[in-house]
């Protein structure tokens, strides 16, 4: 077993966190999540959603601040280097690579697998219910059988932390539900701490049980998701799904 591999979640702190696009506003993120929680990230579009994931993912670097997971500071790590896994809403997957060699690339960049990555990779792709379909190409499965070769290699990485930036947005709702039992299957598993961007509440509910809710690039409230969607949250999320920002 690698260094980074767990079966438990890691707490994720954002301290100070401080970030700008070039010419765009200011965003400041402090959040303390507890380890393997699961949380929905909502706001409304433009409040800073998938930056935060990126500055957690190691996609962008603060102007100030520090990221901790697991009581590491990690804030100048590279991705690679971070104990996460990201899944995104699509383009997850090299097109050139099959399914079994994409899932592959989550135990080894090279794909010099061993016995036991194989059977780790043949395992997952079971799991996620892409056994036979090893040899295809990425072009060849549809939008939610690429997702699920994507959570298969977040299976196989077995990092404390997972990261999903509306990865089912594009997908129908019962595909959706499926993919988030499937999220859930694979969080009773390894207990990692999970973090969904996500507009559906639906989404939110059935799947997490904290809610982070965004506004205007910093964190507006944080709160039990049956709580938020009960009406307990700050006027401003009530306000968010009253216009549509939380898609069903
Ligand atoms: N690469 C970029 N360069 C410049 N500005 C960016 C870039 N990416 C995002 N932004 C801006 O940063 C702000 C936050 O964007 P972000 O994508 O994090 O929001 P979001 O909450 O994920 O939105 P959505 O729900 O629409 O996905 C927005 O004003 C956006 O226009």
């Amino acid at each position: 077993m690698s260094r980074q591999e767990t079966r438990t979640g890691a707490a994720i702190r954002l301290e100070a966190l401080r970030f700008a696009y070039p010419g765009g506003a200011r965003m400041r993120f402090d959040l303390a999540l507890e380890a393997g929680d699961i949380v929905a990230l909502m706001g409304p579009s433009g409040s800073g959603k998938s930056t935060l994931l990126n500055l957690i993912a190691g996609f962008e670097m603060p102007d100030a601040g520090r990221v901790l997971i697991g009581g590491q500071d990690v804030t100048g790590l590279a991705p690679a280097a971070r104990p996460v896994s990201m899944v995104f809403q699509e383009n997850n997957l090299f097109a050139h690579l099959t399914v079994a060699q994409n899932v592959g690339l989550g135990r080894s960049p090279s794909l010099r697998l061993c016995d036991a990555d194989r059977a780790a990779v043949a395992d997952a792709l079971a799991r996620t219910g892409l056994a036979g379909k090893e040899g295809r190409l990425p072009h060849a499965l549809s939008g939610g059988e690429r997702q699920r070769v994507a959570l298969a290699r977040v299976l196989v990485r077995k990092r404390p932390v997972l990261l999903l930036d509306e990865p089912f947005a594009s997908l129908g709702p019962a595909l959706r539900d499926e993919m988030l039992d499937l999220i859930a299957a694979l969080h009773r598993e390894q207990a990692m701490t999970i973090l969904m961007a996500t507009h559906a509440p639906r989404d939110a509910e059935r799947l997490s049980r904290t809610l982070v809710f965004l506004e205007a690039g910093e964190v507006a409230g944080v709160g039990a998701t049956r709580d938020f969607l009960s009406g307990g949250g700050p006027a401003a999320f009530a306000r968010y799904l009253g216009a549509g920002g939380g898609a069903p």
